[in-house]
This record gives C-alpha cells, structure tokens and sequence, in this order.
C-alpha cells in the first residue's frame, strides 16, 4: 500500500467495553506512534468517515456491565461501522484485571466479533506489566499478588475471586480454550506462531497468553499482527503500530500529543472504590475542598444531595479543584449494597455523579474534569453528550489528558482507570495544565 493510502484509512478498529479502558488502550497507541480518535457510543459509519487522519479509531462503549445481548447487540454495530469505512483489523479491549463475572460479556461478545469476522482464533491478553498485570501459567497477577487476593476480589460489581483466566474464561463460553505458555513466548515469534496454528488445528478457538514482561508483548504483537481481531487489556497495543510497520500496513514517523489547552476550573469526581482511587482521594482530600457523598441520601433523595453540593462548590474559591468522592471500605460498600441492592446502588451513585457533573459544568463553570472510574466515568461523559475525545500525553501508564472535540465548550478530560496511578494522582494531572 503506497505511503499516500496509508494516510487514508484507519489501520485499526478498536471496541472497548468501558471508557476509562478505552482511553488506556488509545494512550497505549498513542505511545506507539498512532494517530488515535477516541469515540464515545457505538457510532454509525457517517461519523467514522470524518475521522480520515486516524491510523485507529476506539470506540469506547459502556458494555461491561450490562446485559450480554445489549454488549453484543453495541458491539456488533461498532464493528460494523468500522468495516464500512474499510478497517480490516480490530481489537476488543477489557480490563487489565479482567473484569468481568462468570455471567459476564468478554467471552460472549469476543465469540460475536469472531463469527462476524469469519474468524476461527483469537487471543486474550489482558497483561499490562507497565501497570503490573502479568499472566503467568493462565493466572493473572496484579503486582505480586493473585488477581483474587489484590483487592479486586472486593470490586463493588465485578469481585474477580478467580486468578485462573482458563477456568473463569470457561464459565463464559463452550469454545475451546487453550494456552500460549511463558515457555511457548520465550524463544520468540515462531515459537508462538506454531502454538496458535497447533490449537487451530486442534479446534481451540480462544487462546489466553501468559505474559511476563513488556518483551513478551513485543514478541505477541508480532505472532498477533496478521490477526483480523485480537482482544486483550490495553498492553499489547503499546507494541502492535510497530508490528504493523513492519507488515507495511501502518506509516513510519510519530508525533507528540498536545496537552488539553482548555483554560477554567477543576472538578474531581470518584466513584471508582479500588484500593488506588482511595488512597488519592485520601490524599487529594488534605489538598482541596472534599465532599463525601452521602450515599443513603442519594438512594432516599438524590434530588437534595445534588442541591447540598451544588450550593457546596459555589462556595470554593475558583482558584481551587474541588473533589467530589462516593469512594468507600468494602464494608460500608456492603452495608448499602444489603440496604439497597447492589447493581440498585451502582447505578444509583453513577447517574447521581453524571447527573451532579452536568450541573456543575453547566452552573458553576467547571470544565477541567478529572473522573476515576470506568463505569462512572461512561455514565459522566455520557450525561455530557460528549461524542469524541483528542488523546493528549500521558500523565502515569494507562491515563492520559483527553480534549472534547464536540459538545458546547471544550472540555479537557481525564478518565482514570480505577485501579491506576500514584497516591498524588489528581494533583499530578491538574499540574500538567498550568
Ligand atoms: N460508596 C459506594 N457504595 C457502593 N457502590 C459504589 C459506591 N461508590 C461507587 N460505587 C459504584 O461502584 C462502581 C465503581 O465502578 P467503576 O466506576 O468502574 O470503578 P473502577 O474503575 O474502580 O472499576 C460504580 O458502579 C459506582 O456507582
Ligand atoms: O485496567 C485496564 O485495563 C483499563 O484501564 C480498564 O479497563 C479499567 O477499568 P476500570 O473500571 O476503570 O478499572
């Protein structure tokens, strides 16, 4: 393909199923040299069409948690959309910590992106090492801890209490499952080509991949480059634009992501109650004003505690960030989950957090917003109708500065990923743009 098509048309096609991990995934992409549009909802092909300069284009879908036919149902048409415009690979992102539950969507939605492409294999490789997902014989390690002992074993609706991505990966689907071992990596990409053409032939359609180090990805990135889809975490696409160089499919040269110039005030929203999250709200707290939200109060009248906040933030002096947090223990977390009822909880506090952002965006003048949590942060970006994003440079791995290219002022955005970044997170990120 001539250098001039090369230009024209998006070499990748990305679905992720929460926003959070679709920014981290096209950070990852960022950082390996591609020019990257990240759109929010299941687009139609009209939309893509526009985004002619991408070398990828992810759609970030809010899918991980919802009904398995509505995730297949928003998939498919992403998929769709992005073939129309004449992308020929793709990859289905989820979370580095396989979020998910043994009734769960990545096994159901991968079998439906398989059997629209005609594809008989795929990988999974949710590894990460940057961030500290590794996988090793099929079982995922968040640092040196087990998956199910790290702490996401107490994820308000997602507990992973399975390490074993084989077995839990079996719960989700009848297809065959099979295994790229550290040992099969090793020795480099023909040793993993002969693993994945020996499990083809043997009828395994889903391959989970051990994955230690940043060089493993590198050598999977290359087995991986001639595959129509790949799913995974975010890690492998930091080394794919390279394998794709080398196939001729993608342009050589790079560029470097602008940081959001948008100028105004800072608003700190976290719903996300990972172990991370919780200690940078902690930290943030001792930093800017703090409102804890009264989650009793969302579920009895969330009408009044949206008016306590409002009347709150316009108070703080506008030189300050102001930090709005529904973080919480385990404990008190399964206090109002017995009360409330899970999931009623969950989205009762998600759409309380979008609905509470709206209103501060629109009354108060914040437009500088830096979300913690996949889920909340959908709901959030959705209550904005913010329909595509600019990715901007990293801010810690997985986490960049995002700008809204649509919606009525722009607004520079950080969608972090529950589970990633420092203790000093928040006051890094606003750091970044003075
Ligand atoms: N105090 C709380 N009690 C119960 N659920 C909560 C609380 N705060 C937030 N949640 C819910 O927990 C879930 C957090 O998920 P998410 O935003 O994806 O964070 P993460 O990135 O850590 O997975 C959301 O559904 C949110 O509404
Ligand atoms: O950890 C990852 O791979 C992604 O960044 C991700 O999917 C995060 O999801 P979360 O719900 O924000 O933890």
């Amino acid at each position: 393909m001539s250098e001039k098509n090369l230009e024209r048309n998006a070499v990748l096609g990305c679905i992720a199923d929460d926003v959070t991990g679709a920014t981290d995934l096209a950070n990852n992409l960022v950082q390996g040299g591609m020019r990257v549009v990240q759109v929010l909802g299941a687009p139609d092909a009209k939309t893509l069409a526009r985004l002619s300069e991408a070398d990828a284009i992810v759609v970030a879908l809010k899918t991980r948690s919802i009904l398995a036919q509505d995730a297949i149902s928003q998939s498919l048409k992403s998929l769709n959309a992005l073939r129309e415009i004449g992308v020929a690979r793709f990859y289905f992102k989820y979370c580095s910590t396989f979020d998910s539950t043994e009734h769960g969507n990545i096994g159901p939605v991968s079998e439906a992106l398989m059997d629209a492409l005609g594809v008989e294999q795929t990988v999974f490789c949710p590894a990460f090492p940057r961030a500290g997902r590794t996988v090793y014989h099929g079982h995922l390690f968040v640092g040196d801890s087990l998956l199910n002992e790290s702490g996401m074993q107490s994820h308000p609706i997602n507990p992973m209490t399975d390490a074993n991505l084989i077995r839990f990966l079996a719960k989700q689907t009848s297809r065959g499952i099979g295994l790229v071992s550290y040992d099969d990596i090793r020795p480099g990409v023909s040793s993993v080509e002969e693993r994945l053409s020996r499990l083809r032939r043997d009828g395994v359609s889903m391959v989970v991949t051990d994955t230690c180090s940043d060089e493993n990805l590198a050598t999977l990135a290359s087995a991986c480059a001639s595959m129509p889809l790949v799913t995974g975490g975010s890690g492998l696409a930091h080394f794919l634009p390279d394998a794709y160089r080398k196939c001729g499919l993608l342009r050589s040269g790079t560029f470097a992501p602008e940081i959001p110039s948008v100028k105004g005030r800072s608003l700190i929203v976290a719903g996300s109650c990972s172990k991370a999250t919780t200690a940078q709200v902690k930290y943030m707290q001792e930093k800017c004003p703090c409102y804890a939200v009264d989650v009793a109060a969302v579920m009895e009248d969330d009408a009044a505690e949206l008016e306590k906040i409002v009347q709150w933030a316009g108070q703080v002096d506008v030189s300050q960030p102001v930090l709005i947090a529904s973080s919480a223990a385990p404990d008190k977390i399964a206090e109002m989950q017995s009360r409330f009822g899970a999931m009623e909880v969950a989205l009762a506090i998600e759409n309380f957090l979008a609905a509470t952002t709206v209103r501060l965006v629109s009354d108060l003048g914040f437009n500088r917003l830096v979300l913690a949590g996949g889920e909340t942060s959908g709901a959030i970006v959705r209550e904005l109708s913010i329909g595509a994003l600019k990715i901007g440079p990293e801010i810690c791995t997985g986490v960049p500065w995002t700008e809204s290219l649509d919606g009525e002022r722009p607004l520079a955005l950080v969608l972090k990923s529950g589970n990633f970044g420092g203790v000093g997170f928040f006051e890094s990120a606003l750091e970044m743009l003075k």
